[in-house]
């Protein structure tokens, strides 16, 4: 058996490869037609897209690879198409998706040409060491411009002869797939070494559990062999493997170079840590993958239900959400304005608007997401270095010696004439030019360094309004630097607002008090006392607003008659002092959180 095993490679008829894209250039309509050619495809259109919420954005969310068979001179392939996320969010995953790679198709929008991810997905691809095929896509589009598109690729990236494609009608799409075959390295690793796989995805199936994906690196598996997990150390039987076709091909072992489907018994999605290797227990350890790390959450919020009745409702719902969702992280939280809720903590906004509308859709809970932020760092007196995930829990001033912030690095596409204006915005949102890359008489890239948080704002839709929504943004996380934080308060009548607490570089203290205070008085219900709204940065008060008294009656205008008509708006009101909330003798409704925090 082994000698057979030896006398004839797998791999040599196995492609690893992805393709890789600025959002909307075309790569799931590419996916498709591959599937199409080799008569993957079931009947539904862009398969690849799972999320229903992925579908309406029309971005692909989570990578979700496939197997394909196919002929090509006489001889048959197994290729397998490792679809990489297409969001900075899950960045982590995309690099460990190229590693199951050796390969990738770089796919440029023939009508918009190069734009910021698709700068940045090269540059991985290229640190990964794959072979990179370029191809320029939709050419059947009436603006197309793909003779421009080439000189741009040629002299950003000195790729040559790329391919013309377009994905909605086919044309060139399989002289692109025998390209792929004829050009993409056969997978790394060796037949006859003890197993080691190479763990790039999971998904949670209702019946079956966790499923993982596997790059069969070295040796081959079969089942019912024991594995075991390098990062975790749990060891696991195997019951069920195969190939992933868009559904699952049972098998009873995969070989090296194969990439399939694997069934260990895992409860919960957080035990399939990407990235991780396995090997046979029997066997004993292997050498790691390189490059491991445990995907980090940027983004922390706290999480409330609007009515606090609905607090169980929505514990249920995000426990079972979790199961799905290795990334989230999850802890108790309670607020003197919001009540019981969660302080969940998120790979970045996207992953956070993915969990917030699942919930409220799939649960039908109304939820009060705070504004979001980002983990810093406190570096205490005793040298002792803490991450603030929650600036209400930060130990007294006088024991921190400096706050720390994580940085991001922003690359932007944007027409050159905006230039003037894209700098000055950056700069103001405390960004660092690094570099300018003039790719055209037209466009332009600048990379900036910038602190994360002011990119998790209304950084996007403001660059996009700037340049008539030309403007692409792609980012990746940098390390931590020391900045003049502080902490930003909100008092209601003295009383603190613990769901309105943020950190806050001093520069911008005063603005941001000024701010919150006017809207913050704007959006108050009517109050029987005077109150003051004040906002204080570090213990100082530094803005103030005042609400004057107000009596409300709500019967007033109902005078005498109409019973029914008077119990109905008593029983209204009612209902709605549920929602009401209690900050020291001021009442703020749940709305008027809602509100501020979207603003
Ligand atoms: N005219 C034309 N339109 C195309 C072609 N390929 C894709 N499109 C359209 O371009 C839009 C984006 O295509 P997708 O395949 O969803 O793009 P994507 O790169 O997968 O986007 P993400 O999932 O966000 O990464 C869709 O409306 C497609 O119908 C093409 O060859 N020609």
């Amino acid at each position: 058996m082994l000698f057979l095993r030896r006398s004839f490679s797998y791999r040599d008829y196995i492609r690893n490869f992805c393709i890789i894209a600025h959002i909307d250039h075309g790569k799931s309509t590419l996916a498709d037609r591959f599937l199409e050619l080799t008569g993957t495809k079931l009947n539904k259109s862009q398969v690849l897209d799972k999320l229903a919420v992925e579908r309406e954005r029309g971005i692909t969310v989570r990578a979700q690879s496939v197997t394909m068979d196919y002929a090509y001179n006489n001889q048959k392939y197994l290729l397998n198409l490792i679809d990489t996320p297409g969001h900075v969010d899950f960045s982590y995953e995309v690099s460990r998706s190229l590693k199951a790679c050796q390969g990738a198709i770089l796919l440029v929008d023939a009508t918009s040409g190069i734009q910021a991810q698709t700068y940045s997905t090269y540059f991985q691809a290229k640190e990964a060491g794959l072979h990179i095929i370029p191809a320029i896509n939709k050419i059947d589009h009436p603006t197309a411009m793909p003779e421009h598109v080439a000189d741009q690729l040629k002299s950003q990236f000195g790729l040559e002869n790329p391919y013309f494609v377009s994905a909605a009608t086919g044309k060139g799409v399989q002289l692109l797939l025998n390209r792929v075959i004829d050009v993409v390295p056969r997978p790394l690793g060796v037949d006859d070494k003890p197993f080691r796989g190479f763990l790039f995805d999971s998904w949670f199936d209702k019946h079956k559990g966790v499923v993982c994906l596997l790059e069969i690196v070295d040796g081959f598996i079969k089942k019912g062999d024991i594995l075991k997990s390098f990062h975790t150390k749990k060891e696991y039987e195997i019951e069920e493997l195969g190939f992933y076709r868009l559904e699952l091909e049972y098998r009873n072992s995969l070989e090296g170079g194969q990439v399939g489907f694997v069934v260990l018994g895992m409860k919960e999605t957080s035990e399939a840590l990407i990235g991780d290797t396995f090997y046979r227990v029997k066997e004993g350890p292997v050498e790691e993958f390189p490059g491991f790390k445990q995907s980090k959450c940027m983004v922390y919020a706290g999480v409330f239900p609007e009515d606090s009745e609905e607090y169980d409702e929505l514990s249920l719902a995000i426990k079972k959400y979790q199961l799905e969702d290795r990334s989230l992280i999850v802890q108790k939280d309670q607020s003197t304005a919001l009540g019981n809720g969660y302080r969940c903590g998120f790979l970045g906004l996207l992953h956070m608007d993915i969990f917030q509308e699942r919930i409220e859709r799939e649960h039908d809970i109304n939820m009060i997401v705070t504004s979001p932020s980002v983990p810093y760092k406190a570096v205490l007196k005793t040298g002792e270095e803490i991450t603030v995930e929650n600036p209400n829990e930060l130990p007294e001033k006088f024991k921190i010696k400096a706050y720390l912030e994580p940085m991001a690095r922003v690359t932007i596409f944007l027409p050159s004439e905006n230039i003037g204006d894209m700098i000055k915005y950056c700069m103001k949102k405390r960004g660092l030019q690094e570099e300018m890359i003039i790719l055209d008489e037209k466009s332009t890239i600048v990379k900036f360094l910038m602190p994360l948080s002011e990119i998790i704002t209304d950084f996007y839709s403001t660059i996009k309004s700037m340049t008539k929504g030309m403007a692409t943004l792609d980012y990746e996380h940098t390390e931590y630097i020391e900045s003049p934080l502080g902490i930003m308060t909100l008092l209601l009548n003295g009383e603190k607002v613990d769901a309105l607490t943020s950190m806050v570089p001093r520069e911008q203290a005063y603005d941001r008090g000024r701010v919150l205070t006017e809207k913050l008085k704007d959006l108050l219900p009517g109050q029987l006392f005077e109150v003051a709204i004040q906002a204080a940065f570090n213990g100082k008060v530094i803005a103030r607003e005042t609400i004057k008294a107000y009596r409300k009656d709500v019967t007033a205008k109902l005078y005498g008659g109409d019973q029914t008509r008077r119990d109905k708006l008593l029983d209204k009101q009612k209902k709605g002092k549920k929602r009401m909330k209690m900050i020291g003798n001021v009442r703020v409704d749940s709305g008027t959180f809602r509100k501020l925090l979207k603003s």
